[in-house]
């Protein structure tokens, strides 16, 4: 089977790497600085205590017409890029081709539908901490590596198992779903909640837990989660955000999110579809989502990146 990743950043770059080393056929969709070290020296996924995978030689473009159509397309460009991905990988999609998000988010596969139709879309979450560090190397935090995948109409379909499989034998922990929408949702709930606070508190998960108020805040933006998701016929159950706040206090105190990340790195933020995903669905129903909009509200200066705004200061003086 042919696997292409588009976009080969924390995601597609760590996981794509583990596929590829672990000898599946691996193509790196990726750009810029990246792409020009990932031609030049390959890819590495570095790891504080487990050590490096290196892949001295990867096959990486910018242009998927060179490639053709593959059997698989992963889909981990933040969600911003996700309409001008959707039209780049077209090459790469033939009738059979399956293509699989693992950006966060709900809404994502919706995009994909519009332009691939259903069948074609796979539904799936990735748990991992990892980002670029530097052009042609992915940094991981802690050992979090799972994916949980599927069909969206329940099936057991070959690509699915065949990607199961793979993943597994790459060392990645996998897991295949009945009702990935509501796995996807799932996901949802705790990322909106890590992602908000650690965000808008500019602080990793521990702190946060260990203050009250803060523990209570996150809390209170898991639950909206899960109203808006139970009135949008996801099945989490009622008690599900108490649930996710104790699986919380159970990741090492050090964990963050990629948005805080990307704050942090003067990039855009996901908030628009993260915490204000939740505000939008949230309105659809009538449910009030009162904790998300207050996090859109306090990132909306940091919505769309610093690093311009940084760049003009520094013109300016
Ligand atoms: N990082 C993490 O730990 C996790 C992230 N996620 C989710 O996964 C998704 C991806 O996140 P992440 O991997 O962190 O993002 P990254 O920014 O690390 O990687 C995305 C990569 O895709 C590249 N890209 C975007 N558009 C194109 C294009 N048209 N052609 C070629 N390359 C392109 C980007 O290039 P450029 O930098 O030039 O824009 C970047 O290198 C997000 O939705 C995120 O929320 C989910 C789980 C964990
Ligand atoms: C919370 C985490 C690290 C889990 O995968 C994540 O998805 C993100 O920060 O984007």
């Amino acid at each position: 089977m042919k696997i292409a990743m588009m976009g080969s950043g924390g995601v597609g770059g760590f996981f794509g790497g583990k596929l590829a080393q672990a000898g599946f056929d691996v193509s790196f969709i990726a750009r810029g600085a990246h792409l020009a070290a990932m031609r030049e020296r390959g890819l590495v996924i570095e790891n504080e205590t487990q050590g490096e995978t290196r892949l001295p030689k990867v096959q990486a473009t910018d242009d998927p017409t060179t490639l053709g159509q593959v059997d698989l397309v992963i889909l981990s460009v933040k969600l911003w890029d996700t309409e001008s991905a959707a039209q780049l990988i077209k090459p790469l999609v033939g009738p059979n081709t399956g293509i699989l998000s693992l950006q966060n988010g709900v809404i994502k596969d919706d995009i994909l539908r519009r332009a691939y139709g259903t069948a074609a879309i796979m539904g799936g979450v990735a748990y991992v901490g990892a980002y670029i560090s530097r052009p042609g190397a992915i940094h991981q935090i802690g050992t979090m590596q799972r994916i949980v995948l599927g069909e969206y109409d329940g099936h057991k379909s070959a690509r699915a198992e065949f990607l199961h499989k793979a993943l597994l034998r790459a060392g990645i922990t996998s897991e295949l779903s009945t009702d990935v929408r509501r796995s996807i949702w799932e996901k949802y709930v705790l990322l909106v909640g890590l992602s908000a606070t650690t965000t808008s508190m500019r602080s990793p998960l521990g702190p946060i837990l260990d203050n009250t108020q803060s523990r209570a805040f996150m809390l209170q933006v898991m639950r909206e989660v899960v109203a808006v998701g139970r009135a949008h016929g996801v099945a989490l159950p009622e008690g599900f955000a108490d649930d996710r706040l104790a699986f919380a206090s159970t990741l090492p105190g050090n964990m963050d999110s990629s948005m805080h990340h990307d704050l942090k790195s003067g990039n855009p933020l996901e908030v628009d579809w993260l915490s204000g995903g939740v505000v939008q669905l949230g309105r659809e129903k009538n449910i009030p989502t009162p904790a998300n909009s207050a996090v859109c509200n306090i990132l909306a200066l940091y919505a769309a990146g610093t690093k311009r705004t940084l760049d003009h200061a520094q013109e300016a003086s």
